[in-house]
């Protein structure tokens, strides 16, 4: 079983806001779309979930289209955060509305986690505060028991403890290795304490896709320190510098090897260091501009 994103295209404006956009879905994964501001992380999950017309390209699920088999939708659930819900309707209403919609609705998670929450059935929608809100739509989704769920910003405007709980149900969703979901967020330490892969966008294109295992075992994020201010060549050619103050530089390896050590040595830098390595190092390895590193440094 596998979601497939086939070369997806979304012109939006004459802007290409995606352009060939490509990846699988294996169940059982929690995958972080990560990407700056206006990248197109919404649009992705709009147009996946069928809310954009795709200009190019498709999305199949188990090798059948999507577009041409709209029974299908079921199998993906996408709560969009400007979804216009009747503000007047109650939680029992959504309820209702959800299990019409989903065959495989689960009331009883559904019931329980609102429960933990503290939320009741007949509250309505437009007495929710904004992270009551967020939190609610994540409840919704999981009771789905749809396969794939698509999170557009899930923690934001949440508390740090709901935030955690909400974390742990995500976990403990994909756990069972049938269920997938995709994270747009911008709250890349939390994303990294539960993402098992990283697809990072820019200028409408996956630029990479991270198995957070493998590139834990292979990157490294090394601080130099040289006797002069010159960056010596090596670091721009095998890795990202990702910040220079004065004669301290940082920079992010992501194939580090044996012999780039040595390469490394031979610059002659008066002290080097490894430093831990984080989602957001590889944020600003690979989606920083040379205008912020001006604004950094
Ligand atoms: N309905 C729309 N009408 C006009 N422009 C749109 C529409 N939807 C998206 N866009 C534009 O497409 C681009 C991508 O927007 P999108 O919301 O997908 O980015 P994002 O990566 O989710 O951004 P953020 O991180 O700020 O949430 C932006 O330039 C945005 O202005």
């Amino acid at each position: 079983m596998s979601l497939v994103i086939n070369k997806l295209s979304k012109q939006i404006d004459q802007h290409p806001t995606l352009d060939g956009i490509s990846f699988t879905v294996q169940p059982g994964q929690i995958i972080g779309v990560i990407g700056r501001n206006g990248v197109g992380k919404t649009t992705l999950f709009r147009t996946i979930n069928g809310q954009y017309l795709a200009d190019n390209g498709n999305v199949t699920i188990d090798g059948q289209v999507l577009s041409e088999h709209p029974e299908l939708k079921t199998e993906l659930c996408f709560i969009d955060p400007l979804a216009n819900f009747f503000r007047g309707a109650t939680i029992k209403q959504i309820q209702g509305y959800y299990q019409a919609a989903y065959p495989q609705f689960d009331a009883k998670k559904f019931e329980s986690l609102l429960k933990r929450y503290h939320l009741m059935g007949k509250q309505k929608l437009r007495h929710f505060s904004k992270g009551t809100f967020g939190l609610f739509t994540i409840i919704l989704s999981v009771a789905t028991n749809a396969p794939y769920l698509f999170l557009d910003e899930p923690l934001d405007g949440l508390d740090v403890l709901i935030r955690k709980n909400i974390l742990s149900i995500l976990i403990e969703e994909v756990a069972g290795g049938k269920r997938s979901i995709l994270i747009a967020s911008h709250n890349l330490v939390e994303l990294g304490g539960v993402i098992d892969r990283a697809l990072m966008l820019k200028d409408g294109q996956v630029v990479n896709d991270y198995q957070l295992e493998d590139m834990r075992s292979q990157a490294r994020k090394i601080q130099l320190v040289y006797r002069d201010k010159k960056v010596p060549a090596l670091l721009r050619q095998a890795g990202r510098v990702v910040h220079v103050s004065g004669r301290v530089i940082i920079v992010v390896f992501e194939n580090y090897t044996e012999k780039l050590r040595e390469q490394l040595a031979a610059t002659q830098p008066v002290f080097q260091e490894e430093l831990p390595l984080s989602l957001t190092d590889l944020f600003m390895a690979n989606l920083t501009d040379e205008a912020d590193y001006e604004l950094l440094s």
